[in-house]
């Protein structure tokens, strides 16, 4: 069993991934094995979890989710733990291993009761797993609403109940609880568990594999989480330089903001030189608090060589300089109101779809939606989707910012950046992150490892930040060294 961080790099698969890992592995192993082992691992993770708990809830669905539970109940009162199964229904309706796990329940001396107990200290939701179809109504809904408000901790078996694994959406009940969520994945960790709804759901991940490791030789994952992002070390002898060059283009009047704080963030995460071109004709041509940054006239930049994040508080003007924009910049981020300007321009879209290498994309799901043409529902109903959609049709790599960013490039595999937090949803945050993947294009890296080495120490950043002190996108701006 493996507990789940910020730096696990593993594929993720969705329902049918899984599906498919599942029946491969039950095919080689006697009958039941699956459900033994993942009840053998629910009852060992919950021990761990609240190893004091007197009274354990187990709430079982009508799957196989609910035999999970079934044998996980085994295993606890075989421990010494009261334990309390409740469950409703038509044994004969139950699938074939949950029904053999529930024989197992009586054989032990358990029964199951149809209604939820009073009070527990610990509750396992075995209620609905991958097959969840729609929101749980009725006594499933009673029970999540009951386990979600309670005080006692939550462990989750495979998916939180009505969690779609695939695109992290969630149906049902969640309330926001101070008591410590945990959700036991078995066989596989799925894309919905990182993005959407899937965070606040699961809480902290865990995984069991249930001895069935699965490498993604074929390449058949829906997605992976990168891992860990290290610097790169640097020589000793080399200068600014060697580091490349930011150029920031954007801040409409009312909006100079923007570019200075991703001028400021390119800087910090390791830019040799960063200029900046404000549309603000009114703006002032330098900044006191940065004075490392250069100030041009807009229309000079970006210069040969230099790489360019471009929209950030750019304002409609952007619109008339994106075309040799995107025909000439070399690596380039596209933030904002770059993206707004794209959003039906197909002239525009054709340009980028032309580019030699590949532009970085990095819409919220506002900004996805203009360029998709559709709503920011849609885009959040299926965020990888959205992601690999934007970045097949624009030959670019898409950066879909919120929880769970997910970062999509044509002909590779998705990524999921798993670090991060609410606290980075402030104005500014994202002209930061821009900043970030700049500096990493001006130091030479491509596109898609700029993109997710920019967003997981983003992330990164907030997730280490003090408690008491206030996250502000300058103060993130310039994080970076102090971390690295
Ligand atoms: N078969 C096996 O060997 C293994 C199964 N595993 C477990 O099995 C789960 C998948 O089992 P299932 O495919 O049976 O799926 P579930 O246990 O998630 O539930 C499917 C059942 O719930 C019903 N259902 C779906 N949504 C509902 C709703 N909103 N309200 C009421 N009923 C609803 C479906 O009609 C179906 O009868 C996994 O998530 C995992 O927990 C694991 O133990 C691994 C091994
Ligand atoms: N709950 C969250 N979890 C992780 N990251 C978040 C969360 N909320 C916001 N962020 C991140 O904060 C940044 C906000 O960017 P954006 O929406 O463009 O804001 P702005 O334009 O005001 O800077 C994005 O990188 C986004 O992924
Ligand atoms: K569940």
């Amino acid at each position: 069993m493996q507990r789940i961080s910020t730096h696990t790099r593993a594929p993720l698969w969705g329902k049918a991934g899984t599906r498919r890992i599942e029946a491969q592995a039950s095919a080689s192993l006697p009958p039941h094995t699956l459900m033994r082992r993942a009840g053998l691992g629910i009852a060992r993770l919950a021990m761990a979890l609240a190893p004091h708990a007197r009274h354990i809830w187990v709430a079982c669905g009508p799957g196989n989710n609910g035999g999970d539970g079934f044998e996980a109940a085994v295993q606890l009162q075989a421990c010494g733990f009261h334990t309390t199964v409740s469950w409703r229904g038509d044994a004969t309706a139950l699938p074939s291993d949950a029904r053999a796990a529930l024989t197992r329940l009586h054989a032990a001396g358990l029964s199951c009761t149809p209604e939820a107990p009073s009070h527990w200290d610990l509750a396992i939701d075995a209620l609905l797993g991958l097959g969840s179809r729609r929101p749980p109504d009725g006594h499933l809904a009673d029970w999540l609403q009951r386990m979600h408000a309670a005080d006692a901790p939550l462990l989750s078996v495979d998916l939180p109940s009505g969690l779609d694994a695939d695109t992290g959406v969630g149906t049902g009940p969640v309330l926001v609880s101070r008591a410590p969520r945990h959700c036991l994945s078995l066989l596989s960790l799925k894309p919905g568990q990182f993005t959407a709804d899937g965070r606040d759901r699961c809480g902290t991940l865990w995984l069991d594999d249930l001895g069935c490791a699965v490498d993604d030789a074929s390449g058949s994952a829906d997605a992976w989480l990168p891992g860990f992002a290290p610097d790169q070390p640097r020589l000793h002898a080399t200068h600014k330089g060697s580091y490349g060059d930011v150029a920031v283009l954007g801040g409409a009047p009312g909006m100079v903001g923007a570019p200075i704080l991703a001028a400021t963030a390119a800087l910090h995460a390791g830019a040799g030189r960063v200029f900046v071109g404000l549309l603000d004709p009114a703006a002032a041509a330098w900044d006191a608090t940065a004075p490392e940054l250069m100030f041009r006239p807009h229309h000079t930049l970006p210069q040969h060589g230099q790489a360019l994040v471009c929209g950030c508080g750019g304002g409609e003007a952007l619109a008339a300089m994106l075309p040799a924009l995107l025909d000439h910049a070399g690596p380039l981020v596209l933030d904002a109101d770059a993206l707004n300007a794209l959003a039906g321009q197909d002239a525009l879209q054709k340009r980028l779809h032309q580019r030699a290498s590949p532009a970085v994309l990095t819409p919220h799901p506002l900004e996805a939606a203009r360029l998709l043409n559709c709503s920011t529902a849609q885009v959040q109903a299926d965020r990888l989707a959205a992601a690999r959609t934007l970045a097949e049709r624009m030959n670019s790599v898409v950066l879909l910012k919120g929880s769970g960013s997910v970062i999509a490039s044509p002909g590779a595999p998705a990524l999921i950046n798993p670090s991060g937090n609410a606290r980075l949803a402030s104005a500014g945050t994202g002209d930061v992150l821009a900043g970030f993947i700049g500096a990493l294009l001006a130091q030479g890296l491509d596109p898609r490892s700029a993109a997710w080495r920019a967003a997981w120490r983003h992330g990164d950043l907030a997730d280490r930040w003090p408690a008491h002190r206030p996250l502000t996108a300058s103060a993130l701006a310039r994080a970076w060294p102090a971390r690295a």
